[in-house]
């Protein structure tokens, strides 16, 4: 086999040798278990669709207890630097203790290679079983902003000197009366700029427009967060129509016509804007988008939103096609090309070694890796693969106890099982 190659990215192009090295981050946890599963499918996988011309060279990179353990680091400055060099990685989840304790190396991967979008495509694998009646009206992606919001961890702890200053300059200096308990809050503070609410937006756009979809839905709650979430809402609307106004037709539009003309008159543009191929830009408030994704699931195409409300909206969608078992994910600088895919969920520590676990969504995270290096045939292959392997009723635990008749599987036996199925 030929030795290894970088992936460059030269004047916005990836170019990708044959032999492409990828780092990669085993994860706590389930980590190990999932990782030794998944790259096996996307190897065998690659292997397969290109008769050994393509191959995949994995090289570790440490992250979380592991690194820890080995150097005293949880997040080595070695790791950013090489997925900085090599462009492109991939993870399985990393612990994040609740309430103190250092904070989220997934999130500092995201801010520190500012991988600001964080897409999550959502739907059914035939087969899959799910709480809701009609799984497979269920196909959205959803682009969460991952840079900002409360996710930035500007925070102060209740009882700190730090905190009594921070909150003596809203109360003194910016006349703020309205903390209820001033003596014991804790205070978090939410960025949401005008630039990462744009690149974004642009990016959920851009996928709509070259994957032929016919929504963007701005998901906020600018009712009540007015200067963060609805400033969101009324920048992405703002670029939509600057960028790509003869492409669009915004429900900003649509509210200008209605005042000027009448509702009739909204919804004849509307709808010939629609007949001419154009996407619909519109926005849903946050608390009644999760009814929404429920109820009218179909309306739903192409979600942007900010990074909390794409944390729950995720997990929620997830749930409505199977679960986060089987949910993928990745995060990428559009700008850069730099790019780390990894699973929606986390470490499930309490089946830390069981070999046990659904592998599926580290390894449909591998699929969205293995379509951003073009390789979409290896891609297609696990697709398929994993269809036929739900369909025969052979799965993790997670499924087998909502499915009748099915054999359950170890997470290793069901890379097993989707390899002999790549046909
Ligand atoms: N990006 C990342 O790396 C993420 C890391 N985390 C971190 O993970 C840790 C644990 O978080 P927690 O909230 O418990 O969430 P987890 O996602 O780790 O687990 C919650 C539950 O989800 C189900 N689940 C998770 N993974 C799988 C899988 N591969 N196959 C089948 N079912 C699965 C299990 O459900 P059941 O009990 O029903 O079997 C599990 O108990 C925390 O430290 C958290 O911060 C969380 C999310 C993302
Ligand atoms: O970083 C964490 O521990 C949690 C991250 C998370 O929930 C997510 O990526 O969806
Ligand atoms: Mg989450």
């Amino acid at each position: 086999m030929t030795q290894g190659e970088k992936i460059t990215v030269e004047n916005g192009q990836m170019n990708v040798p044959n032999q492409a090295i990828i780092p990669f981050i085993e994860g706590d946890g389930t980590g190990p278990d999932i990782w030794a599963a998944a790259s096996r499918v996307l190897e065998a996988a690659v292997e397969k669709a290109y008769n050994g011309e393509k191959g995949i060279e994995w090289t570790e990179v440490l992250a979380g207890q592991k690194a820890y353990d080995k150097t005293g680091e949880w997040l080595p400055e070695e790791t950013l630097e090489t997925i900085r060099d090599y462009k492109i990685a991939i993870k399985g989840p990393l612990t994040t203790p609740i309430g103190g304790g250092i904070r989220s190396l997934n999130v500092a991967l995201r801010q520190e290679l500012d991988l600001f979008t964080c897409l999550r495509p959502v739907r059914h694998f035939s087969g899959v079983p799910s709480p809701v009646k009609r799984p497979e009206d269920v196909d959205m992606q959803i682009f969460r902003e991952n840079t900002e919001d409360i996710y930035a961890g500007i925070e102060w702890q209740e009882g700190t000197e730090e905190v009594g200053k921070v909150i003596d300059f809203i109360r003194n200096e910016m006349g703020v009366d309205k903390i209820r308990f001033p003596e014991t809050s804790g205070i978090g503070i939410k960025p949401v700029s005008k630039e990462g609410t744009e690149r974004l937006v642009r990016s959920a756009i851009e996928y709509a427009l070259n994957e032929g979809k016919q929504s963007v839905t701005l998901v906020h709650k600018g009712n009540i967060m007015k200067f963060t979430e609805g400033s969101f809402k009324a920048w992405g609307y703002d670029l939509a129509e600057r960028e790509y106004g003869d492409k669009v037709f915004t429900w900003k539009e649509y509210d200008q016509i209605t005042e000027e003309k009448g509702r009739d008159a909204a919804d004849q543009a509307e709808k010939e804007a629609v007949d001419a191929g154009k996407i619909v830009v519109k926005d849903a408030i946050a608390d009644i988008f999760l009814q929404q994704i429920l109820t009218r699931p179909k309306e739903f195409d192409v979600v942007a939103t900010m990074n909390l409300n794409g944390d729950y909206i995720s997990d929620a969608l997830a749930a409505q096609v199977g679960g986060i078992g089987i949910a993928p994910g990745a995060n990428i600088n559009y700008e850069s090309g730099h790019a780390i895919f990894e699973a929606t969920h986390g470490t499930a520590p309490k089946y830390a070694g069981q070999d046990k676990v659904n592998p599926s969504s580290v390894i449909l995270s591998g699929t969205l890796m293995l379509d951003h290096l073009g390789w979409r045939e290896a891609s297609e292959l696990i697709h398929k693969a994993m269809d036929k392997t739900i369909a025969s009723k052979v799965v993790t635990y997670d499924f087998a106890r909502l499915m009748d008749g099915a054999r359950e599987v170890k997470c290793s036996e069901f890379a097993d099982e989707l390899i002999k199925n790549m046909d």
